[in-house]
């Protein structure tokens, strides 16, 4: 069993403190954000993610989980301590590293003992050492024991609990081996590789990783594009291609493109990074130019279905980036209500979790109480985000209830034989059915 100080309580430091502590360690989460300390006390998430409410509950009943806004309530017995603040874009696609910073500082205001110092966020290349240096500074005439350590994390949202406990593998980057090596030991009873490089390089595969998945998104992307205009269908493209072992079929569907807290940030991060070290990321330029293309492509392929989207009523199911959370940041559907209304559309729409989250971004829009309301009077209904709750719907009633009959299905989650059986004009993403060209 080890103490273990985790400093952000968003969704990586919270699933972060909770599993450890599930796995028998003894976890104070911090954060400076008081509002957000007493809901957890009260057993109230800030998130929605599956899972974690209980497995919360379960730890701080056993004893093995807390939660304070206090740094040295905090950092008093812990051996190790792991930033997971909040790494967001800056003004020109850098990432802003204030809230790092400030948990380094902290951390040398507060530490009196030896600690491991563990960087869970992501973060530019050379940021350990950056964090290093800034304690060390702090610390001049009274130094302090201690190693830092990256330890990028791989969690998807809607999915943290599972992957944090199913890792494909724990990167632990380090000049300290022994520092490394106890970093491990918290992850032994995971069963998975763990690989330990330098503190430079475990930064990089981080980026590296991230991009990649949004590239493999970005370039089915294009092949939907192709699949468009020459009559194929791109789902089936994706399962051949996946078959491959070499290729593999994660990662590979095709819709509106990707969002969310990370691919977005990150992408442009690592191109900030290339860029400022004299680098030409054109590979990076292009996958994030084909992502915003997907959302314009859809709002073109409506204007020209409906002659023009002005005054046209567009039903959008699904707000959250992805479906099972309720996180809106950087999502795919929001930009592309701001599209159509920009073109004069008048949006109804509706999503699981996350319509609390989204309502303030959508000011214009009917945020509506289910599928079916969103459909009552519109010209047309498009699916952004795949929730199950979306998979079975009434289609015969949502026919009846729409003025104008034409489905843009965003995520490719329907059966166009269905549906056109039914009488709806059908547009996929990569889609077209027997030879029929998607419009
Ligand atoms: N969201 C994900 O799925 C995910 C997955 C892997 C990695 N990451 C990375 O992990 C990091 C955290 O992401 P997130 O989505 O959990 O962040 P978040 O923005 O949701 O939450 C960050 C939390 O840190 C707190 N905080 C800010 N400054 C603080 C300080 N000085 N002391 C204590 N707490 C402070 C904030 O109040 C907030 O609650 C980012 O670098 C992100 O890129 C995120
Ligand atoms: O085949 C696919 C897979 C995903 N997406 C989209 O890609 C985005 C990201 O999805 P996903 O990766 O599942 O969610 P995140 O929670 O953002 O997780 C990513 O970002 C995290 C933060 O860095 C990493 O830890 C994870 O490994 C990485 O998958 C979402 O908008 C998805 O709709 C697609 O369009 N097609």
């Amino acid at each position: 069993m080890s103490n273990i100080c985790v400093i952000g309580t968003g969704y990586v430091g919270l699933v972060t403190g909770t599993c450890f502590a599930d796995l028998g360690n003894k976890v104070v989460c911090l954060d400076i954000d008081e509002n957000r300390i007493e809901k957890l006390k009260q057993g109230i998430m800030p998130i929605y993610e599956p899972g974690l409410e209980q497995l919360v509950a379960q730890n701080v009943r056993a004893g093995r989980l807390s939660f304070t806004t206090s740094y040295p309530e905090a950092l008093k017995d812990a051996e190790f301590a792991f930033i997971a603040v909040g790494t967001p874009s800056g003004v020109d696609g850098e990432a802003d590293l204030q809230y790092v910073r400030a948990v380094a500082e902290a951390i040398a205001d507060h530490v009196d003992h030896p600690i491991i110092v563990v960087n869970k966020s992501t973060v530019p290349v050379g940021t350990g050492d950056w964090v290093a240096d800034i304690i060390r500074k702090r610390r001049a005439g009274r130094p302090l024991q201690f190693s830092v350590v990256s330890n990028p994390e791989f969690l998807r949202e809607g999915s943290a609990i599972h992957d944090f406990m199913n890792p494909d593998r724990v990167v632990l980057g380090s000049l300290d081996r022994e520092a490394a090596s106890k970093v491990a030991q918290l992850y032994l009873t995971l069963r998975c590789p763990i690989l330990i490089t330098d503190l430079r390089t475990a930064e990089m595969i981080k980026y590296a990783s991230n991009a990649f998945l949004a590239t493999r998104i970005s370039f089915i992307n294009e092949i939907a594009t192709i699949c468009e205009e020459l009559g194929a269908d791109v789902r089936q493209v994706a399962i051949g291609m996946g078959l491959d072992k070499r290729i593999g079929p994660a990662f590979l569907d095709a819709g509106l493109g990707w969002g969310g807290s990370c691919f977005p940030k990150d992408v442009k991060a690592l191109a900030h990074m290339a860029v400022l070290h004299g680098s030409n990321p054109q590979l990076l330029q292009a996958v994030m130019e084909i992502n915003r293309n997907m959302r314009r492509r859809v709002v073109m392929r409506l204007r020209k279905a409906l002659g023009t989207l002005n005054e046209k009523v567009i039903g959008v199911l699904g707000l959250s980036f992805k479906p099972n959370t309720d996180d809106i940041r950087e999502a795919p559907a929001l930009e592309l209500i701001h599209l159509m209304e920009n073109e004069g559309a008048l949006i109804r729409a509706y999503d699981p979790q996350a319509m609390e989250n989204a309502r303030p971004l959508l000011p214009k829009a009917i945020l509506c109480a289910s599928p079916y309301e969103v459909a009552e009077g519109a010209d047309a209904l498009v699916l952004a985000t795949e929730w199950n709750e979306f998979k079975q719907l009434d289609f015969e009633r949502i026919y009846h209830l729409m003025r104008n009959p034409l489905i843009m299905d965003g995520r490719n989650l329907w059966d166009p034989e269905h549906l056109r059986s039914l009488g709806f004009t059908y547009f996929g993403i990569g889609r077209a059915t027997n030879g029929i060209v998607n419009g």
